[in-house]
């Protein structure tokens, strides 16, 4: 296998048109605004440094899941609008990207001009790599680079069929992912500790099993752990979980149960009737008394207790997923909790820790302690998905 090529080994550039993954899928309020803005910011050096060398930046995303249809709620407009002020500069928006005015739309780009392309997954295409539209997404462009580490595990047209059909290279985010990530789990550091919460369930319990053979314990929370516990027969009322992944659930049970990983599920949680701000049936329960018409939102203190010492017997620290519903106050409590032993123990020497992910990026950045940690990855899936040794088709093609 090559070694991909980054923006270093690109020759004269000016007039040129590059198109650029990027993942901006970001957080949007309910007041159509961007919420965290991390992985916008993560794209500025590529975006920069190809500016000054002349070229014009048509950049790619998706955002959300809009199942291959048009979807205004799902519309990277207003993204189009915070990147703009984040550049200091107009950024254009291509609403239609594959239509016949699209490559004369493209052609009255200027030199140094950035336009953002309309969500990817406004396509039925995009995820299912259907070659026309890798190639609608090609014949716009002179040569493609990646800067989504977080988007890099999905083989979709554009970050897997439209780097097959132009050059293509790394971008500075993506290299500066890698060279992280590499440093930090290179050493072997034992014993190792995940903690996988949040509520992509189905697409995070294949790597679950991965990483069960990796690391000395598991800590599951968030939506994740319901499915969990329905699994094992606790009762979770009207909780966020996938009933139908309750075979898959005992399965990884089971085979950590048979290797040296330790699975530690939650003993106590925070429920309510409502996922309002501090609802009035906000209690304290035991994972066997949750009541039908409660949801789990939150990790309880016991849990969180033995977390914490799960954390201090740890040299290695590997975390995607709010631990609870932190969006909705004081369901925050549990993540920030962790959040804070993390940083401590980081500062102190004695734990090595990574965590990644748009919403725990988000949750992090709430609590002010992002920096304190070893290195935050814009990915999540991709992430954990990187530090099980699953290969990122994302990266494969590039090499
Ligand atoms: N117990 C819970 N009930 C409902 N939602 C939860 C719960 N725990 C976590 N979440 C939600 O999980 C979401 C983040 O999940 P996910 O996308 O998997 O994380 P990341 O983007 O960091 O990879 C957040 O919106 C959070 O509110
Ligand atoms: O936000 C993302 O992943 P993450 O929630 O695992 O951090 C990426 O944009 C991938 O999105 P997807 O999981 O809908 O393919």
């Amino acid at each position: 296998m090559s070694v991909p090529q980054t923006l270093d080994d690109l020759g004269e550039i000016a007039g040129q048109i590059a198109l650029v993954r990027v993942d901006f899928n970001v957080p949007i309020g309910n007041d159509g605004a961007v919420g965290d803005d991390t992985r916008l910011r993560a794209s500025l050096p590529t975006v920069m440094a190809l500016r000054r060398r002349g070229a014009v930046i048509l950049l790619l995303s998706h955002l959300g899941r809009p199942k291959g249809k048009p979807n205004a709620a799902f519309s990277l407009a207003p993204v189009a609008k915070t990147y703009s002020s984040l550049l200091g500069d107009e950024v254009h928006f291509l609403e239609d990207w594959t239509g016949p005015g699209a490559q004369r739309a493209v052609s009255e780009l200027e030199a140094g001009d950035v336009a953002l392309l309309e969500n990817t997954r406004f396509y039925a295409g995009e995820e299912s790599n259907d070659p026309e539209l890798a190639s609608a997404m090609a014949d716009l462009a002179d040569f493609y680079v990646n800067d989504a580490f977080s988007a890099s595990h999905r083989a979709h047209a554009s970050t897997v069929g439209v780097a097959r059909l132009l050059p293509s290279y790394m971008g500075r985010a993506l290299e500066d992912e890698i060279g992280a990530l590499q440093s930090a789990t290179g050493l072997g550091r034992r014993p190792s500790t995940a903690i996988i919460g949040g509520a992509k369930i189905s697409s995070k319990l294949n790597v679950l099993e991965q990483l069960s053979t990796k690391v000395d314990n598991l800590i599951i929370g968030g939506a994740m752990a319901n499915t969990f516990l329905a699994a094992l027969n606790k009762p979770i009322g009207r909780s966020l979980a996938e009933r139908n992944l309750e075979d898959a659930a005992l399965r990884i049970l089971k085979s950590a149960s048979q290797g040296k990983c330790q699975i530690h599920l939650p003993q106590d949680v925070m429920v309510g009737r409502e996922l309002t701000p501090h609802p009035l049936s906000l209690r304290t329960a035991l994972v066997e008394d949750v009541a039908a018409d409660e949801m789990i939102l939150d990790l309880g203190p016991l849990t969180v207790a033995k977390t914490l010492d799960v954390l201090r017997s740890s040299q290695l620290l590997i975390w995607n997923g709010p631990l609870g519903a932190f969006e909705t106050p004081p369901f925050e409590t549990s993540t920030f909790a962790i959040a804070q032993a993390a940083a401590e123990l980081t500062r102190k020497g004695s734990l090595t820790s990574l965590a990644g992910g748009g919403d725990t990026v988000a949750a992090l950045n709430n609590s002010g302690l992002t920096a304190d940690l070893t290195h935050v990855s814009t990915g999540g899936g991709a992430f954990l998905e990187w530090v099980a040794g699953i290969a990122l088709p994302g990266l494969q093609v590039l090499t």
